[in-house]
């Protein structure tokens, strides 16, 4: 299951967006470092093609896809050398797919910024920083164990020495590990891969927007402007409305909508966002007993996708009956678009698409 973690500045809003998104209510206090233990939420989204399916197959079981949440401490300047509450939480961040970096794009004065005033970019900077800092010390380590393998002659260690030398030089000027070489080669990415770099992980900025929009146009073209500069994305959010919402009864919830004129359904973006983040596609199975939707990088071929769902699937993999989820929804049913020939059947070597509703043929 993907895996995001929330990591910030003390006191941003980070288990304010865990709860808005978890609709759970883990204390999100105007203190820095209310949260001191991470905070792990397993969400069930919804997916309309699912339901669609699901409906349409009469299926006896519908498993909703879920993201799994984790609220990470605040991390302060030099946590990498253990300060505030130091490495333990940089060892939290290494658990995680993708990183949901919080930065405080909101004005209040009752609320106190650990950097003193509200600045996204350089609050942005001094995390990123903190993180490259880790990963330096990751990347000496292991020079060290290589070294002098490489002095002994050791054709392998002598690549990786290379390799680390320049990717140290890389971040040492305040790059990410992920922007590092476009194009790896098999090799270079096994290393990189091997080393578990903090910043090697997709990063989502999230703006952690005000209720007032010139406070927000102000802030947010200052994350902008940092974020362009690192090939970044932005999400935006205020998560403290996000979070009032998500407590709220139907009802009352639609009202509100209505009346902030947001739309509110920041955990189905928010989730796009992250697939799009993560370069992952949603295709969908169903059957009378189950309808399940999964996810599986862009690019993965039916028969990559079969083994995801069962080995005995790939094993036996004869064809993949496909039909975009899309296109049956206007069809209206399995009956229709097989007479009209619209359902195709594939082979090990299809690509599968966004939405594809796929049925698995095998031995
Ligand atoms: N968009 C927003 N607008 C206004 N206030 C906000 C917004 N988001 C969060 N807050 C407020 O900021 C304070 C800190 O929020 P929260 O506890 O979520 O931060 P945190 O990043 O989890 O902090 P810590 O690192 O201490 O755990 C809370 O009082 C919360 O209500
Ligand atoms: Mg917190």
């Amino acid at each position: 299951m993907l895996k995001i973690g929330f990591v910030g500045l003390p006191n941003v809003g980070k288990s304010t967006l865990f709860n808005a998104l978890s609709e759970k209510q883990v204390p999100a206090e105007n203190y820095p470092f209310c949260t001191v233990d991470p905070n792990l939420a397993i969400v069930e989204y919804g997916d309309e093609r699912l339901d669609f399916i699901y409906e349409l197959q009469r299926s006896e079981k519908k498993v909703k896809p879920s993201i799994e949440f984790v609220d990470i401490a605040g991390l302060v300047k030099g946590a990498s050398k253990g300060e505030g509450l130091g490495n333990k939480f940089l060892d939290n961040i290494s658990k995680v797919d993708a990183i949901a970096h919080v930065v405080r794009c909101f004005e209040d004065s009752n609320i106190t910024h650990s950097q003193g005033s509200v600045d996204p970019a350089t609050d942005a900077e001094i995390i990123d920083l903190e993180l490259i800092e880790k990963d330096l010390e990751t990347i000496k380590n292991r020079y060290e164990k290589k070294f002098k393998l490489a002095r002994a002659g050791d054709k392998d260690a002598k690549v990786e020495i290379e390799l680390l030398e320049n990717l140290k030089n890389f971040l040492e000027v305040g790059n990410p590990s992920r922007n590092f070489k476009k194009e790896r080669s098999e090799k270079e990415q096994e290393i990189i891969d091997s080393l578990f770099l903090l910043t090697e992980k997709p990063v989502l900025y999230v703006a952690n927007i005000d209720e007032n929009k010139d406070n927000n146009k102000k802030y947010v073209e200052s994350l902008k402007e940092y974020v362009k500069k690192i090939d970044g994305q932005i999400f935006e959010i205020n998560s403290k409305i996000e979070m009032d919402l998500s407590s709220m009864e139907y009802g009352e919830r639609a009202m509100f909508i209505e009346e902030l004129g947001i739309d509110g359904d920041c955990l189905d973006k928010f989730i796009k966002k992250s697939k799009d983040l993560l370069n992952l596609i949603t295709f969908i199975t169903g059957t009378k007993n189950e309808t399940k939707s999964w996810n599986v990088i862009n690019g993965t071929t039916a028969y990559e996708a079969a083994g995801k769902i069962h080995t005995d699937i790939q094993k036996g993999f004869i064809k993949a009956e496909v039909i975009n989820t899309e296109l049956l929804k206007k069809l209206g049913s399995i009956k229709t678009a097989k007479n009209k020939g619209l359902i195709s059947i594939e082979g090990k070597d299809y690509v599968i698409r966004e939405g594809d509703y796929v049925y698995f043929h095998f031995h």
